[in-house]
């Protein structure tokens, strides 16, 4: 296949057909790793199915066909799959509420919330300290997180100046050697917490996986947009059903 072909078919098959790239492309913005992996069946439901080179972990490529002739994928980090539907360079995309709280694009439509991803986002400290801590006497709090702004939202909501150190990953590290006493980060099942000798002591929001619309692009293209929020739809109530 040429470098400006790509493998397409009809809507709702795998029917593999060589036709020219064009620039009016829908494109949705998917995130790597786990969300991605909850998300397949979804995706299979509403319809779209991606290339093959998707699923090649080896693959260098970023922006996938599909067997939907005007929708292609691109795989991206998490946070920036808010920034690309933000700036409108990918119309739709899906992303956690986590990722959507701490950049709070208005840009950013969330309407149809997919049920997967499901985690909670927490305030945690080493156990030690939390069987003798008192949150509500707390005037300013150290803490490291990925999450530097949903943080001092919900500190400065009771008056309390949160100082945050940015981290990417591995924010339960950060109290046992001695960067924050607290942090705030994602919790599923509590085991990496436990795992490092921290509990939750305050809990910020639930978060699940949402589709997300860029809002100009949903203006400008409301009935294809709309036909994918409803095509999530009916895949995100069949697997409830
Ligand atoms: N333990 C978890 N259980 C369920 N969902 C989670 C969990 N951790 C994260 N998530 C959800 O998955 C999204 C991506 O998670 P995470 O940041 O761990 O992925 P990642 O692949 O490490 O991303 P990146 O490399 O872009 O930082 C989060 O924004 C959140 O919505
Ligand atoms: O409560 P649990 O089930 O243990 O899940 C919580 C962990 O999951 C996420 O990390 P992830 O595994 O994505 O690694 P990361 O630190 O690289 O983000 C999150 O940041 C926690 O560390």
């Amino acid at each position: 296949m040429s470098a400006d072909t790509r493998a397409l078919g009809a809507p709702g098959t795998n029917q593999l057909v060589d036709v020219p790239a064009v620039d009016d492309q829908l494109v949705l913005a998917l995130p790597k790793g786990r969300i991605l992996k909850e998300l397949r069946p979804l995706l299979t439901h509403a319809g779209i199915v991606p290339e093959a080179e998707f699923d090649n972990e080896d693959s260098r490529l970023l922006r996938f066909a599909t067997n939907v002739p005007n929708l292609s994928i691109i795989r991206v980090r998490s946070f920036d799959v808010a920034t690309f539907v933000a700036f409108g360079a990918a119309h739709l995309g899906v992303a956690g509420n986590d990722v959507l709280m701490e950049f709070d694009y208005p840009e950013i439509y969330a309407p149809l919330d997919l049920g997967i991803g499901k985690c909670r986002l927490s305030v945690a400290e080493p156990a030690a300290l939390g069987e003798s801590d008192d949150p509500s006497r707390w005037s300013h709090v150290r803490v490291a997180t990925k999450y530097p702004e949903v943080t001092k939202r919900h500190f400065a909501a009771r008056g309390v100046q949160a100082e945050c150190v940015k981290l990417n990953g591995a924010m339960e590290l950060a109290p046992t050697l001695g960067l924050c006493r607290r942090i705030v980060d994602l919790v599923s099942t509590g085991s990496t917490l436990k795992a490092n000798g921290l509990v939750e002591i305050e809990h910020i929001a639930d978060v699940t996986s949402r589709l997300i619309v860029n809002r100009a692009a949903f203006k400008t293209r409301p009935e294809e947009i709309s036909r994918w929020i409803e095509r999530f739809r009916e895949a995100v109530n069949a697997r409830q059903a």
